[in-house]
């Protein structure tokens, strides 16, 4: 055994010299803080603009955690009926549940219990926002490839998992656009075949509303499922660590580095005053901006449902999905399949499932088993910037549906024609949005290879002496040069002959072909602008070189 290490002894050690050290040299003893601090505090982070959308999905998270546990101490999660007997005169009298109360009570009775509500609701919709913005970055720069694969499929179930706690937040105090939407996902679960009718007996303990339902959603809401997303959130982040920080390509950036600010002290003290930022802004919204306001909506009724119910924006895609579906049934041995909410139901994961498998998809077509660091421009993989952008067009679309009576009243519009519309753009809307995007990146990755051969246009205009006008290009930096530049021009995935060397023909398999076709849809002529090459550079600068053309 080497011993030194082994039979080190606290008094051994040299005294620690000051106060602080001697803190950090007492809690290194028990926890072994020092080597993990010494590891990872001068972590290095790339700096870009779009890396702040994960600390607001960061912040807004924390936001809601300590407004929702402020909620808890004065919200009752109960379906027992009472009679209002409040402040707020207008709704003296009226027969309420306690939840509906207490949230009446918060708003008007509690100090500062609007305030902590509305900041509460408003950090839930900038939250997913937030998420949803994020998922784009890392998706349109490719930073969900290998080896961030899990770390996007962890993402993505915090996305979905967000909704969900949503949904289940706006459904506690019981008013009658909470019960609208409770009613909505009861409809849909009665929708399921053969088991439809049993679930939504045990999720709401009988009939339709009952009592147990608010209690439920309670527990799911402020412990399941922010419990699951603290630990996915940890996870997450501890993953970022890992794998280090994608960042954009630029000098003396390479895959094997990371250029950039140590995480202590520069990016720790910027994070902390962006989530004060994030705070104040969100402070703001709910000291200015009402929202919610559960007593002009009233107390929940199953037989009554306001005008212009609207889920929050991030399930009003689903709600489109209903509203724009035909309302098809079949009827058969005295049972009912109702496919006009059924469909729907079934499709609102799968739209979200898609983005969720893309990665893998992607890394299947290309071939591509590489490690993968500094982040794409967006031009740069026209496939899939198109991909996200006809996703994010369906997503807008069906958002129209979902909210086709506003549509209608604001713009004094038939509601059926928005109907018929956001049926045909479900379809049309995202093949137009790939097809655009698609010919836009090409149309960048052009303009950037005329760039880097001929420099940048420099608005000066200068009369040749045999009389031709000529417009001065300025030539790009070396550093400028190198950016756009720098990124690869992978070959497609071929498939290879098709007979071997006796002339035999070999089998092909259909998902061979398939791969083949989408790799060379995403790296062949039709999605790759050649990018300058050195030599053609040195021939246009030595041969035509006066900087113009
Ligand atoms: C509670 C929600 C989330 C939190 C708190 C969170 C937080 C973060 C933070 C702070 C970063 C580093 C800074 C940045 O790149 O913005 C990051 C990176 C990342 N996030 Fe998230 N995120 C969340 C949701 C998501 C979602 C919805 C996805 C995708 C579906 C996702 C995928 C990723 C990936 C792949 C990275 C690594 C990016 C890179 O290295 O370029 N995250 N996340
Ligand atoms: C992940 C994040 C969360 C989201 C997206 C979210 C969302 C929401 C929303 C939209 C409401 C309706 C607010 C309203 O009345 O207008 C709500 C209510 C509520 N939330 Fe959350 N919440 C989250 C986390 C939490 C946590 C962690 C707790 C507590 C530990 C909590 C406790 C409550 C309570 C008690 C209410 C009912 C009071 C009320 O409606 O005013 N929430 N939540």
């Amino acid at each position: 055994m080497s011993g030194s290490v082994e039979y080190t002894r606290d008094s051994e050690r040299p005294a620690p010299a000051g106060k602080g050290e001697r803190v950090a040299d007492w809690a290194d003893g028990r926890l072994g803080i020092n080597t993990l601090a010494k590891s990872q505090m001068r972590k290095i982070f790339p700096d870009h603009w779009s890396f702040m959308f994960g600390e607001i999905c960061l912040y807004s998270f924390l936001i809601l955690i300590l407004t929702g546990v402020w909620l808890t101490l004065f919200f009752e999660p109960s379906g027992s009926e009472v009679i209002y007997d409040g402040v707020y005169t207008p709704l003296k009298g009226i027969q309420v549940t306690r939840a509906f109360e207490s949230t009446v009570d918060i708003s008007m009775e509690v100090r500062g219990g609007l305030l902590i509500r509305q900041i509460h609701h408003w950090a839930a919709i900038v939250f997913v926002a937030a998420m949803l913005v994020h998922m784009m970055r890392v998706f349109f720069t490719g930073a969900f490839r290998k080896p961030r694969e899990v770390n996007w499929l962890f993402g993505w179930t915090l996305l979905f998992l967000g909704i969900i706690t949503g949904l289940t937040g706006y459904s506690l105090p019981d008013d009658l656009l909470s019960g609208t939407g409770i009613r909505f996902a009861q409809g849909a679960i009665l929708s399921v075949p053969v088991v439809g009718t049993y679930l939504s007996f045990f999720l709401f303990g009988g009939e339709f509303p009952g009592d147990a339902i608010i209690p439920r959603l309670f527990s799911v809401h402020v412990l399941l499922l922010p419990g699951i997303m603290l630990g996915l959130v940890v996870a997450h982040l501890i993953l970022v660590f890992y794998h280090k920080h994608t960042q954009f390509a630029g000098p003396g950036k390479t895959e094997k580095n990371v250029v950039g600010a140590p995480f202590l002290p520069i990016y720790i003290a910027k994070a902390g005053g962006f989530f004060f930022l994030v705070f104040g802004v969100l402070a703001i919204m709910g000291a200015v901006a009402t929202i919610n306001p559960v007593w002009v909506i009233g107390p929940y009724r199953p037989d009554l449902v306001s005008t212009g119910a609207q889920p929050d924006w991030y399930l009003g895609f689903s709600e489109g999905l209903i509203r724009v579906m035909p309302s098809w049934e079949i009827n058969a041995w005295g049972h009912t399949l109702e496919l006009g909410v059924f469909i729907p139901f079934s499709l609102f994961p799968l739209i979200l499932m898609a983005i969720a498998v893309y990665p893998f998809i992607e890394a299947w077509a290309t071939g591509d088993k590489r490690e993968h660091h500094i982040a794409d421009r967006p031009r740069n993989a026209p496939v899939r910037t198109g991909l996200g952008v006809a996703w994010l067009t369906l997503f807008a679309v069906l958002m129209v549906g979902g909210g086709n009576d506003i549509w209608a009243t604001h713009f004094h519009l038939s509601i059926n024609a928005i109907t018929w519309f956001v049926r045909i753009a479900c379809f049309v809307g995202p093949v137009l949005a790939f097809y655009v995007t698609h010919r836009w990146c090409m149309g960048l990755q052009l303009r950037d290879r005329e760039k880097a051969l001929h420099g940048r246009e420099s608005g000066t205009i200068k009369r040749l002496p045999h009389g031709e006008y000529v417009e001065v290009h300025v030539p790009l930096s070396q550093g400028e040069l190198y950016t756009l530049t720098a990124h690869e021009q992978p070959k497609p995935y071929e498939i290879g002959p098709e007979v071997d060397a006796q002339g035999v023909a070999r089998k092909v398999s259909r998902g061979e072909r398939l791969r083949a076709r989408l790799g060379k849809a995403m790296y062949g002529p039709s999605a790759q602008v050649p990018k300058a090459t050195p030599e053609e550079y040195l021939e246009i600068q030595q041969g035509g070189g006066d900087g113009h053309h």
